[in-house]
């Protein structure tokens, strides 16, 4: 509901809402610079400053101080252009007041789309779309992080238009949640549903007797206002035979006896003037060069969420599709429902859908909020779904277990099976799933198969799940990982370096050029290699950099493994086709804080990747596990990082040395200086094997322990992550 009123809003409104923001862009530039100008200005008070002026022009009639501190002058007797800019510090003239033509068009765009009242119907529309939006927007965030006190959490590094969209979304919802009120504000005042109290005027002076006046420059009420407080300043007129100043300044109004110079009268702004004046400021930031500074900013933040936020609903238009919903729900025999946030878990129900409608069966696919009362020909109801925020449910199957406990299907016994799709480094992984499940056993539904959890979309996870399916259904199924490239690149082999190791199996680095600016990859991102035509790719994790203009990996050798005998036997000039899969969820975050590597074996790769890119020098440390001392993968490249500075710190462990031991084993007897680093703000990265990592992770937890932190929290705040096979 709320991503619907959130796309709606800013469809409907996109081109009302950019023109107000590239408009008011320029105007709060044009603010800026006219701030700027005034920066010099003297902190004299009005008496003073009018008193020069009257000097240098005598018929001054009436000065005008605006928000941005543009002094004016309006000259009386027969003068062809009566308003003037004056110097405040000497009250000379600096020529007539000429407003740029193009910057009033803009300022009438801003205010009223050059429509007059319409205009301003419709300005006051993209400020309540605007409110709209930071409203919707900001529950979205909430539900996307985990909640509300999760707001000002780290959000999880990704890529795309849309990750940027919520990155920058959140900083900038509070300036645009104060521009939007105020411009609301600022609307129903210009088109008189509020009153902007103006009508609290102070008491006329009447019957004041003629008399000499004194020199403006020595009346004492003026001398009590500074000039960073005048609005208006109005000299009496000898026309209108009146012997009074009349005054405005940021907090009232009033008049000043021109031969006393003591207040006739004054009159503090009411509530509904300081409301006015304050939604004012902060919508122009007239006055507030940093404020000005900072709507220029949200004017482009603006225009980025709403170009991005459009780019990004059409490019995922095609990817979530729920299009081809196959048959209706009363007709299907095999029900697929899909509780998906980013759209990947949609296609494996396509592939299911595919399958089983090649096999004879007719399939009805759908999100899980539009699962209906019954099913009266379904055989059997499968669940895919992912989990999202602090384990909760995605959008679209937020309102699930609701209708799951008012539906009829469950009575009728229809079996169903669960695959929740997740991710391990998240505290609650698969959790949604799991509440799904647990939700379905209690409303009496036969599992057809027990809840399966799959880490990352793993192939390996997911064929289990479909190879178990299959046989009940008896339609031979699997299931190929999304995650699969699409993107091949040709790879021509540049270089292979191959470390044999004592007693166990040689690893080879090879090194393929890659055509520059064919595809763009980081240190950590995945090569994904597809040794035979039908065989599943094996994943291996790049040590190099786009710009290094070649794709780097590790790989060891598995007498019986497919894809670790093709690329050992692979010799230079051979050529292969693979693809990169962006892996934004194991790099070191921006910043200056310290990083702890760890890793065994072949998982050093994407490490020295991020240690021969660390040209800003922060402490990376990386502890490093092998087999015998003589196994040196990287050796001499970390000594030469090491010496010059890219690297702070290497330890090795290795299991079969003189004092054997593993990775986790030199962390644990390291605990002071993890521990030190932890303190500091290190974000750890382990790559390796599954138990090396289940090592690393339970001597984390006790360290964390006597931090009085542990990894949940770690985890959290994107600061531990890991790459395992
Ligand atoms: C912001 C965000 C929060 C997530 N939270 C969790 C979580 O709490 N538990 C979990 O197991 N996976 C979590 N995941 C991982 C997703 O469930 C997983 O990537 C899933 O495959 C996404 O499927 P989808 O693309 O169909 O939405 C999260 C992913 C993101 C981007």
């Amino acid at each position: 509901m709320n991503r619907r009123l959130h796309l709606l809003t800013s469809l409907a409104l996109s081109a009302l809402l950019l023109v107000s923001a590239a408009t008011g862009l320029v105007l709060s530039g044009a603010s800026l610079s006219e701030q700027f100008g005034q920066l010099g200005a003297p902190g004299d008070s009005v008496a003073v400053v009018a008193e020069r002026v009257s000097q240098q022009l005598p018929n001054v009639e009436r000065l005008e101080r605006s928000a941005n501190g543009t002094l004016l002058a309006t000259l009386g007797g027969d003068v062809e252009e009566p308003l003037h800019v004056v110097d405040p510090a000497t009250g000379a003239d600096l020529g007539p007041y000429a407003p740029s033509a193009s910057l009033e068009w803009l300022r009438d765009l801003h205010r009223e789309l050059l429509l007059g009242s319409t205009g301003r119907w419709l300005s006051g529309l993209a400020a309540l779309a605007l409110a709209l939006l930071a409203i919707s927007g900001a529950v979205l965030l909430a539900r996307r992080l985990g909640g509300w006190r999760r707001l000002l959490t780290p959000i999880r590094a990704g890529q795309g238009v849309l990750h940027w969209h919520t990155v920058i979304a959140r900083w900038a919802l509070p300036g645009l949640a104060v521009l939007a009120l105020s411009g609301l504000y600022l609307s129903a005042t210009s088109l008189g549903l509020l009153g902007d109290g103006s009508d609290n005027e102070p008491a006329w002076p009447e019957g004041i007797p003629a008399a000499q006046q004194l020199p403006v420059g020595t009346l004492a009420a003026l001398r009590q206002v500074e000039l960073a407080e005048l609005r208006e300043l109005e000299f009496p007129s000898a026309a209108d035979d009146s012997h009074y100043f009349s005054l405005r300044t940021a907090s009232g109004s009033g008049f000043v006896n021109a031969a006393s110079g003591q207040w006739i009268s004054f009159q503090r702004n009411g509530a509904a003037q300081n409301l006015y004046e304050t939604a004012y400021a902060l919508h122009t930031g007239e006055g507030m060069p940093l404020w000005s500074l900072a709507l220029a900013g949200l004017a482009l933040s603006t225009l980025f969420l709403g170009g991005s936020g459009l780019l990004g609903w059409w490019q995922r238009r095609g990817r979530v599709g729920e299009q081809d919903q196959g048959v209706p729900a009363e007709q299907a025999e095999a029900v697929i429902l899909v509780g998906s946030q980013g759209g990947s878990t949609w296609a494996y129900a396509r592939q299911l859908q595919t399958q089983l409608e090649a096999a004879g069966w007719p399939v009805h696919v759908a999100a899980m909020n539009t699962v209906q009362d019954d099913y009266p020909q379904a055989r059997c109801l499968l669940l895919l779904a992912a989990t999202y925020g602090d384990g909760q449910a995605p959008d679209n199957a937020g309102q699930f277990l609701d209708r799951l406990a008012a539906a009829r299907w469950p009575e009728r016994g229809l079996p169903v099976a669960v695959l929740g799709f997740g991710d391990r480094q998240f505290p609650r992984f698969c959790a949604y799933a799991e509440a799904v499940d647990q939700a379905l056993q209690q409303r009496g539904c036969p599992p057809l198969l027990a809840l399966q959890r799959v880490d990352r979309q793993a192939s390996g996870e997911l064929n289990a799940w479909a190879g178990q399916l299959g046989e009940r259904l008896c339609t031979p199924l699997r299931l190929q990982s999304a995650l699969l490239p699409t993107n091949e690149v040709r790879l021509t082999l540049q270089q292979r370096q191959c470390y044999s190791e004592r007693g166990g199996q040689p690893a080879v680095v090879l090194r393929f050029a890659v055509a520059p600016g064919s595809t763009d990859f980081a240190p950590g991102d995945l090569l994904a290699i597809r040794p035979e035509e039908d065989a599943a790719p094996r994943l291996y994790s790049i040590a190099s950099a786009a710009d290094d203009g070649f794709v780097e990996v590790c790989v060891r050798l598995h007498p019986q493994g497919l894809c670790s005998n093709y690329l050992h036997a692979l010799q230079p000039g051979a050529t292969l086709a693979a693809s990169i899969q962006a892996h934004p969820g194991f790099r070191p975050q921006a910043g200056a804080q310290p990083v702890l590597l760890i890793g065994a074996g072949v998982g050093v790769a994407p490490l020295i990747g991020f240690v021969r890119k660390n040209q800003s020098r922060r402490p990376i440390q990386l502890y490093w596990g092998g087999r015998h001392v003589g196994d040196q993968l990287y050796g001499e490249e970390l000594q030469q990082c090491l010496a010059d500075g890219r690297l702070q710190r290497l330890q090795r462990a290795y299991s079969q040395g003189p004092t054997p031991g593993f990775v986790q084993d030199r962390l644990h007897a390291d605990g002071a200086n993890v521990r030190a680093l932890l303190q500091q703000g290190a974000q750890v990265l382990v790559c390796g094997s599954r138990d090396m990592a289940a090592g690393v992770r339970a001597v984390l937890e006790t360290l964390l322990a006597d931090m009085g932190s542990n990894l949940d929290q770690l985890k959290a705040q994107g600061r531990f992550r890991e790459d395992v096979y």
